[in-house]
Order: C-alpha cells, then structure tokens, then sequence
C-alpha cells in the first residue's frame, strides 16, 4: 500500500541551516530529519503506509544531493513500527553505519545514510498513556547520550536545558501537560526531582536553542512563577552528556527566577593577585573549596599534577588567602635550578663559602622571608638538599652556606610535582621524613582532559585575552572547532591550550576559527594554511609570515620530534637537538610541551 505523501511535506527540501526546521506540530505522529549538506528539514511520516526516499519528482521523501538516487530506499511504516529497504541504489543504504540486506527494521533514534544524505527516524511510542518527549530519568540519560553523540557525530548542535521550578512540586503530569505540547518529537523531557525537570533539545542554532529555552520556560512560570532554567549546548559548552548535564544544573540554579542563565553564569572567576582563574568544573571548584580551607594555616601543602594543570595558580590561591598574601610569593622551579649551585640559590651564602663566592648572598628561600615559597617540581631535588629543607620546615631557621650560625625564617612553603612521591620514597630518591612532612596536606590537580566542561570556558577566554593583547578584533570558535578541542587529549593540560589559542590569535585573519586553521595534533592540516595570499598582486612586493612565528614552530616541532624519539627522557631529548638542559625545558613550557604522553 502506497499513501500519499502529507502535501504540506512533501514540498520539505533543503533549508539554509540558519532557518529554524518547520517540525512537526505538538501531538503529530512519527517523522524523518532530513540531515543535507550544512541544512536540516523534517518529514512527517504516515501512521500507515509507505513512503519512498529519492531523487525523483514523484519520491514522497525528496532529496536533491547528487548521491542519491531518484528511488533510492521504501521506508514503510505498519502498526506504529517503521522498516527500511535499499531500492537497489546506487550508493547503497546503511542503518547506524551498518549496510542493508533486505528490509530492516527501524526504532527511534536510528540514524539512515542514504548516499551522503542523513535520516533521523524519531518515532511517537505507540502507548499513548504517557506522551513520548516525558522519558523516565534512566531512559533521559540514555537519550542524551545518543543525542549529544549524534550532534557531535553529525555536526547538528544539541542542548540541555534544565528547569528548576524553584519550590513548586511539578508532576510528571503537569510538566508534560506545561510542555510537551511546545516540544518537539526530536526533543526529549524527564523529571529530575519533584520541582526540577531537564530537557534534551536537537538540531537547533545556537539562537534558537535559547529562544526556545525562553518559551519553554515562560510555559512553565504560570504553574512555577518562581522558575528558572539554565542551558548548556554542545558542542559550544561540552560534548559528554554528564557534564553539561551537570552545567546546565548549576546555570539554573545561578539564574534569577524567571530568567535562563547559561555556562557564562556558572563559571567563577577567582582573582590570584594579578591572575585570573576560571573554574567551573565541580571538582575543580571543591579543590578550590578547600584552597581556602588549607590558605590561613602554615601547614605546607603538596600540589600533585602533570605539567600545566594549574599548580602554580593554585599556590597563589593559597598565599592570596592567607594572612601573607601582603608579603612575596615565590615561584622556584627546582629542575631548572643549576645543579651545582642548587643549594647556594637556596639556601645563600658567606663570601668565601666556595670558590667564587667572592661575595656573600642572600638565598631565594630567604628573600621570600614573611611570604610564601612556591617550590615546583620538588622531586628534582637532591637528597642533600632535601635534607637541608627539611631543616628549614622543622626548625624555622636557615644556614647559609659557610655560614656557622642559623638565623630565623618566615615562610609558608608549597611543593609540587608531576611525579608519585611515594614511589620517589620507595625507590630511594625522595626522603622520606620530608615526604611526612610535605603530604599533611595534598591537593590533586586534575588534567583538562578529566575537567573537558572548562575545555571551551577556558578556550574562549584565552583567545579573548591574546586577541585583546594583539589589539586585534575578537575571534569566535566555530563549533566544529570546539568539537575539535573537546576530543583533544591535552597532554600539556592547560598550557597547552593557551599557548594553541595565541598561536590562533596570531595566525587566523577571519572572523572565526575554522578547523582547517588549526594544528595538526588538532585535526588541522599537516601544511599549515598560509596566512597571506600566496600569490601577490603584479607589483607589489611579496608578503611573508614573521620570521619568528616560523622559526617557533619549527623548534616546536623539532622538539617534539626529540621527545618522541627519546621516549619523554627530556635530558636526552635536549641533547639530541645539543640544546641546553635548562633551555630546553623553558621552552617546553613555553610550548606546551609534555614529557610523557597522557595517561
Ligand atoms: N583555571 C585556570 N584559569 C585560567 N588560567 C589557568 C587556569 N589553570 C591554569 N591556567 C594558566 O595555564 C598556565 C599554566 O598554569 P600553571 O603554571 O599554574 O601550571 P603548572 O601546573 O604549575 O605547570 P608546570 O607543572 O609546568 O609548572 C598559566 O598561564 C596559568 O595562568
């Protein structure tokens, strides 16, 4: 049995994707997103029937793209279930990437590929007592799930909207009476809690993801008129559905009632003395949490973290919250220390103390007197010196070198390491009386790659920053490009990311980030897109790339070749290229460089 097709659908072709798809009504049956090229549209399926998809003038499905062809595959729908079959076409058809053999059977949520063309089957569930788009919390999660992959999968962008009825009980029935009729088939609802419910909303622009985020909201302020709602879109905030789950959460719960909040409102800035730290992530922000707890006290504090996770920020935020906070935070890197005047650095020294000491010298730990010392990579350090840094902590008094007498020191002292201390202790290199003493208090800084919901807070502001900085026109990211971070695994953590996001201030001359500017680790092309034109007008004289910019990413480059080939033994890394020991490893801060590749 053929039906005809509905003749207000059948005319669905292409819109531009900026054009918001007409959709189907509130209570109307099952029906196609038709994903093509950059552009969306939606076909209403019968209750009975079949309908062909196709090329041709007469398919009841049409699609225009060159891939497909005219009877391309016979999609039929019997008793509420859908099924699909190939009518011999050229390109073939797939369900969820799998090809067809013989007619196949369809549930919601399946994705067809015909050709290069995408269909979205979303199918109204035949028990009729409970609406459709109202799941249960498991059958939500579940949803979300696949709708954020098959957002990032097919670069349609998705969202989560939660609405907080403040302290009205909504029941299931009185939310899917409230919204259900303003949903979607597309979207999907679940009650949260007995006054909260949370919303899955698919293949809208990110203006009309919040305009519909408004509208739903202001139908539920006559049943709540103290609600509120918080939005959190993907791939623009995230790309796992827990965290902006957990996003959208806390922007509701920021939000004034009757107002929707979204990621910019849940993301604290925290002032360290001339830094600003973004958090957002709810680990982050207990971390943070107990900073403060730990910051009046003088108990030393051990910050565990890879490379550029934040540790010096988070010594700041200690000594910016403690009585010192006047007084001088010093940052000491221990393995750029030269090693044979580790302990003259530190701890100073008497004119005469060694050859060369032709004067005497007031050592770092002592000019950090009253403030705070931040020692970073304290495991580079020696089990000599270790020994005489234990004796500061304990007796709060220094010796200088060749000095006989101790004189007393202020100080507050903060380690770090990317290494396992207790390993350290076990293997021999780490004492272990100093270990006790350090790991009364740890802290564990995660890396971005565990804390990806700040991957695009941080993103956006770092690239506003370096934009401002160049006293140049502000940059956006593209979704696909945020697509691209998000899936990074950031193994030079938060460094990274900032150096990446001045390199793009620096080199982009659009209005918007696209991937093919990016890195290649980022997915961007191998031959970096030149930045000029590369071929000048008749006469004019030729353009070129700073030379500095190109002579960066080459060392860049050829570090990361060493690091390769070494293994991550960065000592052996710098003698390879017979770079400095010291240079190396500041310039692989610089860079964003990473030791060893992320766990
Ligand atoms: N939450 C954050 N918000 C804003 N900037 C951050 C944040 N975390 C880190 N940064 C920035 O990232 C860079 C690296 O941070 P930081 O120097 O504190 O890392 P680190 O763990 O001490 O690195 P390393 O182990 O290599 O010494 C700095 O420029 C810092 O300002």
């Amino acid at each position: 049995m053929r039906l005809p097709g509905h003749p207000d659908d059948n005319a669905t072709v292409s819109l531009p994707a900026t054009t918001p798809s007409p959709g189907p009504s509130p209570g109307e049956s099952s029906y196609l997103l038709v994903i093509e090229g950059g552009s969306s549209s939606t076909f209403r399926l019968p209750t009975e029937g079949e309908v062909v998809i196709g090329r041709a003038q007469d398919a009841e499905v049409r699609i225009q793209d060159g891939s497909v062809s005219r009877r391309h595959a016979l999609l039929s729908v019997s008793s509420g279930e859908g099924a699909i079959a190939d009518l011999g076409s050229h390109n073939g058809t797939r369900v969820n990437g799998q090809s067809l053999a013989g007619a196949t059977p369809l549930v919601s949520g399946d994705v067809i590929s015909v050709g290069e063309v995408i269909l979205v089957l979303h199918q109204k569930r035949a028990d009729t007592a409970a609406p459709s788009s109202v799941l249960s919390l498991p059958g939500f999660r579940q949803r979300l799930a696949e709708d954020v992959a098959r957002a990032l999968r097919y670069q349609r962008p998705s969202g989560v909207l939660f609405l907080d009825g403040a302290d009205t009980v909504l029941d299931p029935p009185v939310i899917a009476a409230a919204l259900e009729a303003h949903l979607r088939p597309l979207d999907a609802c679940a009650c949260w809690s007995a006054s909260q419910c949370v919303l899955s909303l698919n293949d809208l622009e990110p203006d009309e993801m919040e305009e519909v985020s408004r509208r739903l909201l202001d139908h539920l302020l006559p049943l709540a008129p103290r609600a509120r709602a918080g939005l959190a879109r993907c791939p623009a905030d995230g790309s796992d559905a827990d965290a902006l789950l957990s996003l959208a959460r806390r922007a509701a719960s920021a939000a004034l009632p009757g107002a929707l909040a979204t990621e910019a409102q849940v993301v604290e800035h925290k002032r360290l003395g001339e830094h600003v730290a973004l958090i957002a992530d709810p680990a982050m922000l207990r971390l943070h949490a107990l900073l403060e707890q730990l910051a009046p006290s003088t108990l030393p504090v051990l910050i565990h973290g890879e490379t550029g996770t934040g540790k010096e920020l988070a010594a700041a935020a200690l000594h910016q919250g403690s009585p010192r906070r006047g007084q001088r935070l010093l940052a000491i890197n221990c393995a750029a220390l030269p090693e044979a005047l580790v302990e003259s650095e530190l701890f100073g020294h008497e004119r005469g103390a060694f050859s060369g000491a032709v004067t005497a010298k007031v050592g770092l730990l002592e000019s950090a007197q009253g403030g705070t010392v931040f020692l970073d990579e304290v495991a580079e350090l020696s089990l000599s010196t270790q020994a005489r840094l234990l004796r500061v902590l304990e007796t709060r008094r220094l010796t200088r070198l060749g000095e006989v007498h101790e004189r007393p020191v202020d100080l507050r002292l903060v380690a770090a390491t990317h290494r396992e201390l207790s390993a350290e202790v076990q293997a021999g290199r780490f004492r272990q009386d100093l270990y006790f003493r350090l790991n009364a208090a740890v802290v564990h800084l995660p890396p971005l790659r565990h804390r990806r919901v700040e991957i695009p807070i941080l993103a956006r502001a770092f690239l506003q920053a370096a934009c401002e900085q160049l006293g140049r026109a502000p940059l956006l990211l593209s979704d696909r490009v945020m697509a691209c971070l998000l899936a990074f695994d950031w193994p030079g953590n938060v460094r990274e990311l900032k150096n990446d996001m001045a390199f793009l201030a620096a080199t982009v001359r659009d209005a918007s980030v696209e991937p093919w500017h990016l890195p290649s680790k980022l997915g961007g092309p191998r031959t970096p897109v030149p930045v000029d034109p590369p071929v000048a007008p008749v006469g004019a004289p030729p353009r070129f790339r700073p030379i500095e910019e190109e002579l960066r990413e080459l060392e860049r480059a050829r570090m990361v070749e060493a690091l390769e080939a070494s293994g991550g033994v960065q000592t052996h890394a710098a003698e390879l290229l017979a770079m400095p020991r010291r240079t190396f490893f500041t310039k692989m801060k610089q860079y964003g460089l990473s030791p060893r590749p992320p766990r």
